[in-house]
């Protein structure tokens, strides 16, 4: 167990290179049982849910080696196992994501209900509605579920929400299948694009990447390949919101400039400025952080929904760079129900902030924030938390920085290297 002992209040500078995006990393390991070619990853995050994912991979008769910082090589030739660890399922949520390609590879799959973040109900009837349409039975037992096909049937698919990791299961079973399936209402996040190029580059054909609706024509056998990890959004709308809540100004390099459109607009609404030169993103927040009205000064909002619209993930971020922008704005978080509870860490730092109910909170901003000690909830809360100590006066202490490194590589690293003072201790 570690802890962050942050000393706040720093003006931060220079640039940082955000890793490859664990949202994406994750499918695309499970979709390396596919195949029973070598696969590489290359600028993959060498985070706690990449290990787990691997760990999987080798229990279930799989090979891997890390061949470098962020390179990995994996080889499924020999998985002969269906049933996946319990241990290792409950620890990380996107376990879930072997049943989709386990199913196309074996045909079976006895998959252990999968951890996760706790940020809400997370719920898997989209993935069992694709699944039992593509030719798959499920029996909800206690202890597991119990995926079986006799073979996969090509479909039409209308998911009943865009789910992300149900549209990549429903893609990896979908390429293993017998002819076309078309699923309509699919998640088109960058990370759903990023496993669906993987795939097509291991002989899979899919139309209609980066759309809601995608068209796959089953392959009978695919190839290895080698994939690079896009870098990760959530990373950077994570580095944008540092910027802000310090008064910095930092170089965000290497971004996918498509990928930020919304994020940009949310960040403008807020009265964060950003440029882009080239891939570089230029975070301006030394410039007065003012919430932009609407029209006719009517007090504006942020909401959350499936791609392209602003992420679920950067909602807290977001919330914590409205407590030092001027004025008063309304989050609306429409995805999960638990994702918001967060606020009551930032109201005892000195946030302005009325908790409306589970998905609405107005925040009114500037506050100034003071150094507390905190417990850090989910990824992202936990990132929003590190974000508001460092822009708090004195000297916080965060606990359960594991919830922090399970989305961010090399925090410590890139944050020094920017001059964020803080120190990771253990816990005694
Ligand atoms: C490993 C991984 O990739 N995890 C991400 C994935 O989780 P995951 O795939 O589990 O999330 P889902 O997309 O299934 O759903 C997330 C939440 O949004 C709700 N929902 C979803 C679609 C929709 O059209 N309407 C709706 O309300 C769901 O009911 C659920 O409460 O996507 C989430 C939503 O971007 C992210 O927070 C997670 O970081
Ligand atoms: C909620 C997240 O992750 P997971 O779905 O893996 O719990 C996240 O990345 O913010």
């Amino acid at each position: 167990m570690e802890k962050f002992v942050i000393e706040g209040g720093h003006q931060l500078s220079g640039s940082v290179t955000p890793g490859g995006s664990k949202n994406e990393a994750l499918p695309c390991l499970a979709a390396s049982l596919l195949t029973d070619e070598e696969v590489t990853f290359k600028n993959i995050p060498r985070i706690n849910d990449v290990e787990v994912m691997l760990q999987v991979i080798e229990d279930l008769g799989g090979w891997y080696e890390w061949v470098g910082d962020d390179v990995v090589k994996v080889r499924t030739e020999n998985v002969e196992k269906s049933a996946l660890d319990t241990e290792l399922c409950k620890k990380i949520r996107a376990s879930i994501l072997f049943a989709g390609a386990m199913l196309g590879r074996r045909g079976r799959c006895e998959l252990p209900p999968p951890g996760g973040d706790v940020i809400g109900r997370r719920r898997l009837d989209s993935h069992f509605l694709a699944l039992e349409s593509l030719g798959a039975s499920i029996d909800v037992g206690a202890d597991a579920y119990v995926f079986e096909t006799n073979g996969l049937e090509g479909t039409e698919i209308f998911l009943d929400e865009a789910s992300v990791t149900g549209t990549e299961n429903a893609i990896m079973a979908a390429v293993a299948a017998k002819g076309k399936t078309t699923i309509r209402n699919a998640a088109c996040e960058p990370h759903v694009q990023g496993l669906c190029r993987m795939l097509v580059s291991m002989g899979a054909r899919i139309q209609g990447i980066g759309t809601n609706i995608l068209h796959i024509e089953g392959a009978k056998s695919l190839w290895g390949c080698e994939h690079t990890i896009g870098p990760d959004y959530l990373e950077i709308g994570s580095f944008a919101g540092l910027a802000a809540v310090t008064n910095s100004v930092l170089t965000i390099k290497d971004v996918v400039p498509e990928d930020l459109r919304m994020i940009r607009l949310v960040f403008e609404k807020l009265g964060v400025q950003t440029d882009l030169k080239g891939r570089d993103l230029i975070v301006h927040g030394d410039r007065e952080l003012k919430v932009q009205r609407d029209l006719h000064g009517a007090i504006p909002k942020i909401d959350d929904a499936p791609w392209p619209a602003f992420p679920t993930d950067l909602m807290s971020i977001a919330i914590t760079v409205a407590t030092q922008c001027d004025g008063t704005i309304l989050f609306f978080e429409k995805m999960f129900e638990g994702r918001m509870f967060f606020v009551d860490s930032l109201i005892g730092m000195g946030a302005q902030i009325v908790f409306c109910d589970p998905h609405r909170v107005v925040v009114v901003g500037p506050s100034q924030l003071y150094g507390a000690t905190l417990e850090s909830p989910d990824i992202r809360a936990g990132m929003a938390l590190l974000l508001a100590a460092l822009a708090a006066k004195g000297e916080s202490t965060i606990y359960n920085v594991r919830q922090i490194d399970r989305g961010y590589a090399n925090i410590d690293e890139k944050l020094t290297a920017i001059g964020a003072q803080f120190e990771r201790l253990p816990v005694e």
